[in-house]
């Protein structure tokens, strides 16, 4: 049985059309072009009542909780409502870096062939974002359609595709690989695996089924077959659209709120500090682009679940309760500002010294920010026993150097999370700019 167009599929709102906060603006708006033509806010907050409901004091792109409760109608069924969401895959930037994050993730990391080259690499690139494009419409594959995802809509599905610096050399474009696409430096304490981090090309699917995103990683990895070998694979997951009751920032597997103080999207500066412009070291192909740094990184849980929970407040410098900073009274929710400065009854930081906020806050590492969008993972145990979980960090930034860099370098030698946490694997890609209709992704740096 074949996938069907659904007569009134509705669009994946972007954070902005979920938040319906003042001054944000949606994917396409911040690329300049307002909402998905022919796609009205009704169709993307769905019918009253049901459809899509977002929560005020959301801060995070990727972080906003949503519900996507299936609409009644003809939507609903199979591919309809939540199935039937849908993020256009052409635009100014790649989708997956605006939109919510979905309920699953799966990463991998392919290495191009020895002799694929330029054409190889063009090739491929031309085939993945002609599928990842039919898949997020909610289309099959044309070539290795597997008919695995048959019954599911395309649940959000991005498909997102990175750069690595050792692309560029094997593809013959070494004098086109960017200055800042350096390797990250080595950071005190790291222990990282380089088979499960690196490597040419890297792709992220998000979709809110599990099976959708398999499906996708599964169709896209046997197009490469010839062209490039998969180098490494990780699942992760969060929250699912609709699992709570009210709209809330998700949360990690150490019971956070994890994403509240992202940078928001209409926020003044914010395509800066996200996104490439061209100029100086920075290279035309990779305008509209962005830099996503990579970590795995594991959570010592068996530690941290021995820790009080105001011991765990101090880590962070934020309840777990509501996510509101520790210089707020409790309950005060997780928008309220924080104030690094503010000081308890004993005369002594309410925020403490070490507590992870203060470290990494933009404030204390001359205004590094950059669009975090982690996923958690859980793959079982160690031979220990110990939990093999944690988060798999992504961020998005416009420049690396100004971004993850300082801020990892701090948080490295004065974060209290750190005494909880391992990185056991990195990497940093360049994001090239979204596809236009008819395009694919990468032809700005293949083509120009
Ligand atoms: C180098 C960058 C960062 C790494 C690595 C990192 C790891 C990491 N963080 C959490 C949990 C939380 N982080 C929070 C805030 C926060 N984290 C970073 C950067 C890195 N985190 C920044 C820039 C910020 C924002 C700081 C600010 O401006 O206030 C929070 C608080 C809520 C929030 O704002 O998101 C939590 C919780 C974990 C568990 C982790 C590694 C596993
Ligand atoms: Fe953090």
């Amino acid at each position: 049985m074949e996938r069907t167009e659904q007569p009134s599929r509705p669009e994946r709102p972007s954070q902005s059309e979920q938040s319906e906060q003042p001054g944000r603006t949606d994917r396409s708006a911040a690329a300049g072009g307002g909402r998905p033509r022919g796609v009205t806010r009704r169709a993307l907050l769905g019918t009253a009542g049901a459809g899509l409901v977002v929560g005020a004091s959301a801060g995070a792109a990727g972080a906003v909780a949503l519900d996507r409760s299936p609409a009644p109608g003809p939507a609903a069924g199979p591919g309809g409502g939540l199935g039937a969401a849908r993020v256009p895959f052409h635009g100014e930037h790649q989708a997956g870096i605006l939109e919510p994050q979905q309920a699953r993730v799966q990463l991998a990391a392919f290495d191009l062939a020895d002799g694929a080259g330029r054409e190889g690499l063009r090739s491929l690139l031309r085939r993945w974002s002609r599928t990842a494009a039919r898949l997020a419409a909610g289309e099959p594959a044309d070539e290795f359609e597997n008919q695995v995802a048959l019954d599911a809509g395309p649940c959000s599905l991005t498909v997102t595709f990175g750069f690595g610096a050792t692309l560029f050399d094997k593809a013959g474009l070494a004098d086109r690989r960017p200055v800042a696409l350096e390797p990250l430096p080595s950071f005190p304490a790291d222990a990282l695996d380089p088979a499960r981090g690196d490597g040419d090309l890297f792709l992220q699917i998000g979709a809110d089924d599990a099976l959708v995103a398999v499906h996708a990683l599964r169709v896209l990895q046997r197009q490469a077959a010839g062209t490039a070998a998969l180098r490494w694979q990780a699942a992760g997951f969060a929250r699912t659209p609709g699992a709570t009751a009210h709209p809330v920032t998700g949360r990690n597997l150490m019971g956070q709120i994890d994403g509240t103080n992202n940078p928001r999207p209409g926020e003044e500066g914010f395509a800066d500090k996200v996104f490439c412009a061209a100029g100086g070291d920075r290279p035309a192909w990779l305008a509209g682009g962005s830099y996503l740094v990579f970590r795995r990184i594991r959570m010592l849980l068996d530690n941290w679940e021995a820790l009080a929970t105001d011991r765990q407040e101090r880590v962070i410098g934020r309840r777990k309760s509501d996510g509101s900073p520790l210089s707020a009274p409790a309950g005060a929710g997780e928008s309220t500002p924080v104030d690094l400065a503010a000081q308890g009854p004993d005369g002594a930081l309410a925020i403490p010294a070490d507590a992870h906020v203060r470290v990494a806050a933009p404030a204390a590492n001359g205004g590094a920010a950059m669009l975090r969008r982690g996923f958690s993972y859980h793959d079982g145990l160690l031979p220990d026993g110990a939990p093999d979980a944690g988060l798999l960090f992504l961020a998005f930034q416009a420049d690396p150097r100004r971004g993850f860099t300082p801020v990892q370098r701090k948080l490295s030698r004065g974060d209290g999370l750190s005494r909880f946490l391992r990185h056991e694997a990195s990497g940093l890609y360049a994001v090239p700019p979204g596809a236009p209709e008819g395009g694919y992704v990468g032809q700005t740096l293949l083509e120009s």
